[in-house]
């Protein structure tokens, strides 16, 4: 029998705090979903200036006021997390909650809502894969824990469930007003002098929409499985095309893969990336491919920053099977697909713009 090892009382007191702060953290997710679910974000917005519980508790539609101390107590988490601030109440001694940018991102109708995302993201058929993992680990047939858990991909639940398919595409759809005005207004010479543009698995086509409206020269293509782009109008400069990337992409000036390649192992990476080639070499200049996915660097980046990434990289192995990259992996794909250079600019946050080119 191995021996334990006796600490100082500091630091076991010290290791089980970690330890319950790191087991707790799903309830500080699951308390901001229920804040949201409340609608709590758009109710204080609308009311102009700090709301004392009381009045909270008068606009909380369906929420019997004898629940008042719980909601207290769901906001006082909320606050400590950084999602709203306590405030004074004009003249009065009374204090308010109001809004933080976060929760304002929380808000149905703010231009960059990220409600969509954290609904879709908290929902049971994403959370419960993170049970099955350990089995999955276990487990040789399964090429993910969600298909463990679903007995099927992401995508075929997607299309089994409306529901849960309906919010999917909503939670991914958030992310694109932010990606488009950083594109309009400080990556513009990313797509200047471009003549058309296929977005392969472009979804619903929202930021092929943006581009083609940012940029009314350019022709776009939303390249997506059919079940996605049937029956969807273009415009007079962008239009939708039925297709498998594994197949063939549309000939275009440049080909966008936004969070594409993430969702993917390194040989399908270079299978997809191959067939982007063919697709830009009609180019007089050669045409290049836009990448917009993270560059995972833990060595230059800061700790929250890194923690996001390494989140992100946990999310694609257990829904989709796929994964996070750092640069030297990336610039292996890039090599193996053909490619002689790339450039990588870290403009999106914690995501990076990468020009590859052939
Ligand atoms: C994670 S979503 C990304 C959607 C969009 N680019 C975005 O960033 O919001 C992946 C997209 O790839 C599409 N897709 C999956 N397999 C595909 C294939 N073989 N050919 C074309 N599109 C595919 C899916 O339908 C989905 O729209
Ligand atoms: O499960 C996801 C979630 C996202 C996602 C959507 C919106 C955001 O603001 C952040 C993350 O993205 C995903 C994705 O790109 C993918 O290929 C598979 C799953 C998910």
């Amino acid at each position: 029998m191995g021996t334990i090892k006796q600490e100082p009382s500091s630091e076991l007191l010290e290791a089980e705090a970690r330890i319950w702060n790191q087991v707790f953290s799903y309830i500080n997710s699951m308390s901001l979903k229920c804040v949201t679910e409340l609608g709590i974000p758009g109710i204080i917005n609308k009311h102009g200036r700090p709301m004392t519980l009381t009045e909270l508790m008068e606009a909380l539609p369906g929420v019997d006021r004898a629940k008042a101390d719980h909601v207290r107590r769901l906001m006082r988490t909320v606050v400590h997390s950084g999602f709203f601030v306590l405030e004074k109440v004009d003249s009065s001694d009374e204090q308010g909650y109001w809004l933080t940018p976060a929760s304002r991102l929380l808000m149905e109708d703010h231009p960059m809502s990220m409600k969509a995302f954290l609904l879709s993201q908290l929902d049971s058929v994403l959370c419960e894969p993170w049970q099955h993992l350990s089995g999955w680990f276990r487990n040789i047939e399964d090429r993910t824990a969600f298909h463990t858990t679903h007995g099927m991909s992401l995508w075929e639940q997607k299309e089994q469930n409306p529901r849960f398919g309906h919010l999917f595409d909503q939670g991914m759809g958030n992310d694109t007003p932010m990606v488009a005005d950083v594109i309009a207004r400080d990556c513009r010479q990313v797509f200047e002098g471009l003549g058309s543009l296929v977005d392969v698995g472009g979804g619903t086509g929202t930021l092929a929409k943006a581009i083609a409206e940012a940029f009314p020269e350019i022709h776009c293509t939303v390249l997506d499985l059919a079940p996605i782009v049937a029956g969807l109008e273009g415009t007079r400069n962008l239009k939708y095309v039925e297709g498998d990337m594994f197949e063939y992409i549309p000939p275009a000036d440049a080909v966008l893969l936004k969070w594409i390649l993430h969702d993917w192992s390194d040989e399908e990476c270079v299978e997809i990336l191959k067939r982007c080639k063919e697709a830009i070499k009609s180019n007089e200049k050669g045409g290049k491919v836009v990448i917009i996915e993270m560059v995972v660097d833990d060595q230059n980046s800061d700790h929250k920053s890194v923690e996001t990434q390494l989140l992100f990289d946990m999310l694609m192995m257990t829904v989709v099977g796929g994964k996070e990259r750092n640069q030297k992996e990336w610039a292996k794909l890039f090599s193996d697909a053909g490619f002689t250079n790339y450039k990588i600019s870290p403009l999106l946050g914690i995501r990076s713009i990468i020009e590859v080119y052939p």
